[in-house]
């Protein structure tokens, strides 16, 4: 994803609404689609992580997966539509600071949503703005909010648990079990930087911790209380991406390459090596500082 430049990437979400029968199925037309597109790129912050790059990554994430479990035939048009518009929406006009900041300060967003996923309800707002403006495109909204309000990783437990429980009698006509398919692919797509190649996904790790970083800094500063995750003198590379692995990505993964087991080569896979490399990191740099210790 590196290579692209911002009007490539516009270009190439185009594709991806175009590939997948959007236009023709809703009527929308090519100008109106570029102009969504375009104001969706203009609504995402120019900060380390959570940018319009991110954006694009999460949207292309779930594009190749809607191809790689051929829900084209296991699902309707609307509901891929849903998945892939939530997945470009799903972090719009992000701060750069999460949730907790947001409550522990006391912000705008905080106030406004009293304390409840108020970032993930802001990027729902924001979302709502600019689809109103293209109502050939506002098909669905509330899909595509239940979708945005379940990246809060607050309630990654609860979701996941929903879809275990649904996995050994799933069914693609049932609505709730889609639903729950829906926010897992949303969920999926958006922490999927560890399935990429390794070149792709390390810098994406130094622009989260750069932002990570950011906020404990200035959670110091303010003298709130300072994220664990965040802190750069409790944290590093490798400590943050062998826990992410194991505790996170891991289980949802597996969990979805049961449904659809072709996904393991895709998804699982390098995400196993991705932990192999970390883990051999912490301990290349746990014998490092055990040998120059005094
Ligand atoms: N440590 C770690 N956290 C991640 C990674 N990808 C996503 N996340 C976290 O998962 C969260 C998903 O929702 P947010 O965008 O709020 O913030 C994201 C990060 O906090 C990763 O590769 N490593
Ligand atoms: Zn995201």
């Amino acid at each position: 994803n590196w290579q692209w430049e911002e009007a490539e990437m516009l270009v190439l979400l185009q594709v991806m609404y175009m590939d997948l029968d959007f236009l023709t199925a809703f009527h929308i037309e090519l100008e109106v689609l570029q102009n969504f597109l375009f104001e969706v790129y203009c609504h995402y912050n120019n900060i380390p992580f959570h940018n319009f790059q991110h954006c694009f990554c999460v949207t292309q994430m779930m594009y190749g997966l809607i191809w790689l479990t051929d829900l084209r035939n296991k699902l309707g048009r609307i509901d891929l539509f849903v998945m892939l518009t939530s997945a470009l929406c799903h972090d719009l006009d992000h701060p750069g600071y999460n949730n907790v900041y947001q409550i522990n300060a006391q912000t705008d967003l905080a106030l406004r949503y009293n304390d409840i996923s108020p970032l993930e309800n802001h990027h729902c707002a924001v979302a709502f703005g600019i689809l109103s403006k293209s109502c050939s495109i506002a098909h669905c909204v509330h899909g595509e909010t239940v979708c945005i309000l379940a990246t809060d990783m607050a309630r990654h437990n609860e979701i996941l648990n929903k879809f275990k429980v649904l996995q050994p009698v799933f069914d693609f006509t049932n609505k709730e079990h889609k639903e729950v398919l829906m926010k897992i692919m949303v969920k999926v797509s958006d922490i999927s930087n560890e399935a990429r190649p390794m070149a792709v996904a390390e810098p994406w790790l130094d622009c989260l911790l750069q932002e990570f970083f950011n906020q404990s800094d200035t959670e110091k500063l303010k003298g709130l209380p300072v994220t664990p995750f965040m802190d750069r003198d409790k944290v590093s590379k490798p400590s943050s991406q062998t826990s992410f692995i194991r505790f996170v990505l891991l289980p949802l993964f597996s969990e979805l390459t049961k449904l659809f087991p072709c996904l393991e080569q895709h998804i699982l896979e390098p995400v196993r090596r991705a932990l192999k490399y970390y883990s051999d990191m912490e301990r290349a740099s746990k014998a490092e500082e055990g040998t120059t210790k005094p």
